[in-house]
């Protein structure tokens, strides 16, 4: 008889989550708030593309990256990388306060400063102060904001650099302004992306995020789109439209719902899109970072799709209705005797 060993091999690496790197990003800021990557192997990448190719290669169980701004709205790059790579699932999502400072190299002031490193999420959020303080600057982009901050160590391209507040922790810089950011209250929500297809439990207060295209481009296919929501009573957290890339004025959708998909109310709405539409990514239901719980109308809530479900299959199938012994004042059909 053979046995099963019940330890694991003493050379198995942990588990590694990958995140926009290097230390001290916002992106490890968002992935400090996951339990579970206490302890794991941290994988510093250099894009999301990256971060994603790890993922579906098994070389990390889990990826972190940017989604939305605040200021910016969507991370294009992260909604056409979740388009395009195939069986992703987000499991969860994090807020992030961003505020940012512009660092020098050690001695160089800010009337020295010509070339300004940024991310160009992080450019787009302090362009308003750039542009007041630095009129004639020139952007060069940068992998992520701590990379911004670092190169200015490695090489003379920039000046200065449009960083995290807590960027002199990692590095010997000067910070030469502070608060440079558009809004002061700005916040960046990042997801974590797994390849596993089990999905995380109903809280309450979860959404779903998917993609969606239209059939084509006949008058009102839009407003069939959102009626499929509102029909459900289901709400969207967020709407935008991304190029699908093989023609002028062809977008896709990139929409979040509030709840998850074994709500029925967001499962009908999803079954709705299905048949409307020939592309319906799922890319999953997972708690919302703030808690909020959902609102459901009464008459969206699970048991009255469950109560219509049951008094169809009683019609169909002269079984009798769960619903049958009880009065319904809405199902008046649910209550004919059997023959
Ligand atoms: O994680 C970081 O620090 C990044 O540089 C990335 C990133 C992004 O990809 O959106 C994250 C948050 C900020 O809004 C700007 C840039």
């Amino acid at each position: 008889m053979t046995s099963t060993p019940n330890t694991a091999p003493a050379n198995t690496t942990p588990a590694s989550y990958s995140y926009l790197g290097p230390a001290g990003t916002f992106t490890e800021a968002a992935l400090k708030q996951v339990p579970a990557a206490v302890g794991a192997r941290w994988k510093s990448v250099n894009n999301v593309g990256e971060a994603l190719d790890d993922v579906t290669t098994g070389r990390s169980i889990a990826a972190m990256i940017a989604i939305e701004n605040s200021i910016e709205g969507g991370v294009s790059a992260t909604q056409d990388a979740l388009t395009t790579v195939p069986n992703l699932r987000i499991v969860g999502e994090y807020l992030v306060p961003v505020n940012f400072v512009l660092v020098t190299r050690p001695g160089v002031a800010l009337a020295g400063v010509t070339v300004v490193n940024a991310h160009p999420v992080a450019y787009a959020q302090t362009r308003r102060w750039l542009d007041a303080h630095l009129p004639s600057h020139e952007h060069v982009p940068a992998s992520s904001n701590v990379a911004a901050a670092a190169t200015l160590l490695e090489t003379k391209q920039a000046d200065a650099a449009v960083a995290p507040p807590g960027i002199t922790e990692h590095y010997d810089l000067d910070v030469v302004a502070t608060e440079i950011g558009n809004n002061k209250n700005a916040v960046t929500r990042f997801v974590l992306v797994t390849s596993r297809t089990e999905l995380p439990e109903p809280t309450g207060a979860d959404k779903t995020s998917i993609i969606v295209e239209l059939p084509d481009d006949a008058p009102g296919r839009l407003l069939e789109m959102l009626e499929q929501f509102a029909a459900r009573g289901v709400n969207m957290s967020l709407i935008e439209s991304r190029p699908i890339g093989d023609a002028l004025g062809r977008y896709r959708f990139v929409i979040d719902l509030e709840g998850h998909i074994r709500d029925e109310r967001v499962a009908d709405a999803l079954l709705g899109l299905k048949r409307f539409s020939p592309n319906v990514i799922f890319l999953g239901s997972y708690p919302r970072a703030d808690k909020l719980a959902t609102t459901v109308t009464p008459r969206y809530d699970n048991d009255v799709f469950v109560e219509a479900r049951d008094w169809l299959r009683a019609i169909t199938t002269s079984e009798p209705s769960a619903a049958a012994s009880e009065p319904s004042a809405t199902m008046n059909e649910a209550s004919i005797p059997e023959q």
